[in-house]
């Protein structure tokens, strides 16, 4: 067995409205393993939520922070992690992901994540005039990344969250079990 599959971990990485918490905790459920999410482990730390960190400490200041909670939370064993869509964007968080868990990539064209993105009001990278537009930009610059470091990739399903759910107990009871 290769040793990264020691631990029972999925690390969950893709744009925002990829579906990663909704996914995750689903997936968690099913596999009796323990969920976190580290944007909201980020708030829970400094008691703020992420459009007030950027706001104080800008997109340098969280990536920080994030990096630090992505080494502790990777450590762990028996979790499904719903990363941050940038995560991907320090080298140290892709190695650490990579290897402690399966790294499943949720990917999903700009258009349909802009459909599930525009009634929220946390995300601070998307409080722009053309938020569509940011999307693309995001998708072209982070998609090799994600590619780079996923072990396994989800193209979007139609809009089926129990799909895909199924289609990853499916890939990890395969693997876990070898
Ligand atoms: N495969 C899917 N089909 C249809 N709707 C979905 C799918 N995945 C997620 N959604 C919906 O899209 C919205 C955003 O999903 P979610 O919050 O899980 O994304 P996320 O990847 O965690 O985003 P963020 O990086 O901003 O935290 C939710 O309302 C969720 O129900
Ligand atoms: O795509 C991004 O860079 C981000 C996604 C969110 O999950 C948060 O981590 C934050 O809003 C930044
Ligand atoms: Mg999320």
């Amino acid at each position: 067995m290769e040793k990264k599959y020691e631990t029972k971990n999925i690390f969950l990485v893709g744009l925002m409205g990829a579906g990663k918490t909704t996914v995750g905790r689903m997936l968690s459920r099913r596999l009796g393993l323990d969920f976190v999410d580290s944007d909201r482990e980020i708030e829970s730390r400094t008691g703020v939520n992420i459009s007030t960190i950027f706001e104080i400490e800008g997109e340098e200041g969280f990536r920080k922070r994030e990096a630090r909670i992505i080494k502790d939370l990777t450590a762990l064993n028996g979790y499904v992690l719903a990363t941050g869509g940038g995560v991907i964007l320090h080298e140290e968080n892709r190695k650490n992901l990579q290897k402690n868990g399966f790294v499943v990539y949720l990917n999903a064209p700009p258009h349909v994540l802009w459909e599930r993105t525009r009634n929220d009001k946390n995300r601070p990278l998307l409080k722009v005039k053309d938020p569509l537009q940011k999307l693309q930009e995001l998708f072209v610059s982070r998609h090799p990344l994600y590619q780079e470091v996923a072990d396994f990739v989800v193209n979007e399903r139609r809009g089926n969250i129990r799909s895909v759910v199924q289609l990853l107990v499916k890939e990890v009871s395969e693997r876990w079990n070898r």
